[in-house]
This record gives structure tokens, sequence and C-alpha cells, in this order.
């Protein structure tokens, strides 16, 4: 019984929460995993220690309790330093086991539990990446994911976006996905990677609900979360190695469409238009778009679109220089994947230093670019103007 109250409640605690609901992986035992514990610091940075607290939702699998209660031992040493709290009461058995494995970290230092933290992490990362290959048969759906279709045929990753209900809006869940299918077909041997929607949207944009989960820490931390996971996820776009495509079967609104400008082509059904109301959220631009926007379709457009939040259509996004090509939505689906089809089978080695010598000169500027878009959002997140926006949609009193 005090195993499983554990598990719930550890769950809870610092950034631990999306492992809650995942199976326990029996093939992830302590003793092999701290093989990766570094017993000296070696200098993990501080975004290094951010990125790896972001990974821990990622595993596919649960570590179990022992790695958990490592993990929160190491994560309150690496904050706060050497355990210094009463000791709880005998049979208060959650608090008493988590503060004996804080507090059995003695005088560690706070960089050396850092560092810690980082290799544990990414020892489970291994494990749980091994233990969840890629089946070697091609076209075939790729299992692991909920909020995502990917498929792999004729040379062409395709990442569906598959919350069709909720018009594709992006819950964390999908985020974090998204971070690990890319990471996938970076290394794939697909030549170009296609992002669609399924259903009548390509995305309604951030998943509005995201901003309801408060976590322990309120809603500085959650603040703080998000920029980090926003940060990580757009850089995942800025270094992506080969091809990227966008077949915008539908409507795009916000962060869906702003990483459109990290994209190499972008078709579009008639059918679809491109929002951006980061104003009437009480919101600023993200997905470097205060960058790529002005520099795609020049400063008056891209104040049109990112301030003033004018809605686009396929042929004025085409206008615009955002969109490479519009097709008729009767038959977008078959021009597009005749076309794809064709560009998979060019040369991958030639392609992708084609897109290395395009954009390597700008990648630092776009990281950048991101960190500070990242960082605005974070405060503006916690205005009043973005609160009560928010509240608005949900309680069903304002939609775009
Ligand atoms: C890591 C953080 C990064 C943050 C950066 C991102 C910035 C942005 O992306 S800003 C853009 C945010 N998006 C929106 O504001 C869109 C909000 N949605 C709407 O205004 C309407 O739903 C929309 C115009 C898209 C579609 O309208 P309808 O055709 O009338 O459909 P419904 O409203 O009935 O939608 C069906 C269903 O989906 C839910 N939904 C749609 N979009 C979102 C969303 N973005 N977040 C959460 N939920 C969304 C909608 O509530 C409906 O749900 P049910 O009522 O349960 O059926």
């Amino acid at each position: 019984m005090a195993v499983v109250g554990l598990s719930g409640r550890l769950a809870r605690c610092y950034c631990l929460r999306a492992v809650r609901s995942l199976p326990v992986c029996s093939s992830l035992r302590v003793p092999a995993l701290q093989l990766h514990v570094s017993k000296t610091a070696m200098g993990a940075s501080q975004k290094d220690f951010e990125s790896a607290v972001n990974q821990v939702k990622l595993l596919k699998k649960d570590p179990g309790n022992e790695v958990k209660l490592k993990l929160y031992a190491l994560y309150k040493q690496a904050t706060e330093g050497p355990c210094n709290t009463p000791k709880p009461g005998l049979f208060d058995l959650i608090n008493k086991a988590k503060w004996d494995a804080w507090n059995a970290l003695g005088d560690l230092p706070k960089e050396t539990a850092r560092q810690n933290y980082v290799d544990l992490v990414s020892g489970l990362r291994s494990s749980s990446d091994s233990s969840s290959q890629v089946k070697p048969e091609a076209d075939k759906k790729q299992a692991g994911y909920e909020t995502l279709v990917i498929t792999s045929e004729d040379h062409i990753t395709k990442i569906m976006l598959n919350r069709p209900a909720k018009k594709n809006a992006l819950n964390t869940q999908m985020y974090q996905e998204i971070m690990l299918a890319l990471e996938a077909a970076s290394k794939d041997d697909s030549t170009i990677t296609v992002f669609t929607g399924s259903g009548d949207y390509y995305s309604s944009g951030n998943d509005l609900t995201n901003f309801t989960d408060i976590p322990p820490g309120g809603v500085e931390e959650k603040a703080k979360n998000g920029a980090i996971l926003l940060r990580d996820f757009v850089d995942c776009f800025i270094d992506f190695p080969k091809p990227l495509v966008a077949v915008v079967n539908g409507p795009a609104v916000g962060i869906s469409v702003t990483v459109l400008g990290l994209f190499d082509l972008v078709y579009a059904s008639d059918r679809a238009t491109f929002h951006t109301p980061f104003s009437h959220l009480g919101q600023t631009p993200e997905g470097c778009s205060s960058y790529t926007f002005p520099k795609i379709m020049g400063l008056a457009k891209a104040v049109e679109m990112l301030i003033f939040g004018k809605k686009l259509t396929a042929g004025e996004a085409y206008a615009q220089g955002l969109v490479t090509e519009v097709f008729p939505d009767s038959t977008f689906e078959k021009e597009v994947w005749t076309r794809l089809k064709a560009y998979s089978k060019l040369p991958r080695n030639a392609m992708r230093i084609s897109k290395q010598i395009i954009r390597n000169h700008e990648k630092e500027k776009l990281h950048a670019i991101n960190a500070e878009e990242s960082s605005i959002l974070q405060e503006r997140w916690l205005s009043d103007e973005c609160v009560n926006a928010v509240m608005n949609f949900l309680s069903q009193k304002a939609k775009l």
C-alpha cells in the first residue's frame, strides 16, 4: 500500500507528474541506472538541468519509485542544498521516504547534485529509447504516441497532429511528443519530414487548458515551465536538419502558424487560414515569428498579423511569402503527396547539406530570439490581460 501511495504523491512533485499515469517498467532497475550517475561535479549548466527536468516528462516508461525518490532527492539537493527540514513523523510514510532520500545525500554540493540529476535522466532516457525502438518495417504507424499519428512511407516521415475533436490544439503532451518525433525523424532514413493535421483544422494553436494545471509552486512555476517547454519546442524546429514540410489542411492558429517561418515548404489547402491573435490573448509573438515574419513578408504585413491579429486567407499568405503554394481543397491531398513523393527521391545528403547552407548562418540568432520571446511570454502569461483572455475562452465567453 505504501508503494502505491508513494507513487501517487511523488508523481505530484517536481516535474514527475507525467510519469504517474504510465505503466511501470520492470526492466528499469536502480543499480543499472546508478552506473550513469557521476559522483563528481562535471558542470551541467542550469539549462542542461532545466532541460533534464523537462525530459523526465518525456519518459515513456515509469522508472519506478526508487528512481523517482532518487530524482526527487537530487532535485531538492540541486535546488535547495542539503536537507534541513524536520524529519516527518514515523507514520507519515511517504514524506519520510522522501526526506530519507534527500537527507541521505548529506552535504553533496548543489552542482554535483545537478550533474547527477542530468546523468540519471540521460540514463533513463537511453533505457527508455532502446526499449521502444521503432519497428524495422517502414510504412507502418509508429507506436507510443497518443496525440500524433506518425507514419513512414516512401522515405517520408509524416507527423500528423491527432486531436481532431479539439481542433488539434497543442497540449503539453503533444508538445513533448512532437519534440520526440522530430528527434526520431532527424535520425531515421527518411529524406523529408511532413507535418499535417487530422480533421478539419491544421491546428488551433496552444491548448488554452494548458494554463489550468497549476503545479505546487504556483502560477510563477507554471509560467517558468511553460517558457522552458516553449523554448525547447521551438529549438527543435530551428535545429531540424532535414527538409521540413507543412501540409496545411485547414485553419492554423497561434504557434502552429508562427513556426511555419522555420519550415522549408508550406503547402496550403485553399480552405486554410493563418491567424496569430496574440494581442487578443494578451500575449506576444513566439516561434521566432518576431524575426521570421518581418523578414518573410516585410514589416508592415508582419505587424498586421502579429500585433493586430489579422487573419490571412491561404491566397494572402501565399502573396506574403509565408506559403509556398496553394491547392484547391478538392485535390489538395492528391496533388501535394504526388509532389512530395517525387521530392523524397532526391538525394538525401544533398538536400540536407543544402538546408544547412541556407539556414546555418541564422541558427544562433534564431536561438537567441527564441529565448527572448519565451522569456517575454513567461511574464505575459502572468498578466491580467492574458489571464482574462484565457478565462473568457475557458468560460465560453469568447472565441477567436
Ligand atoms: C508552451 C506554450 C506555448 C504558447 C504559445 C502559443 C500561442 C498560441 O498558440 S495562441 C493561440 C491559442 N488558440 C486559440 O486561442 C484558439 C481558441 N479556440 C477557438 O477560438 C475556437 O475553438 C476555434 C476558432 C479554433 C474553433 O471554433 P469552432 O469551430 O467553433 O470549434 P469549437 O470552439 O467548438 O472547438 C471544438 C473543441 O475544441 C476545443 N478547442 C479548440 N481550440 C482550442 C484551444 N486552442 N485550446 C483548448 N481547446 C480548444 C474547444 O474548446 C472545443 O472543445 P469542447 O467544447 O470540449 O468540444
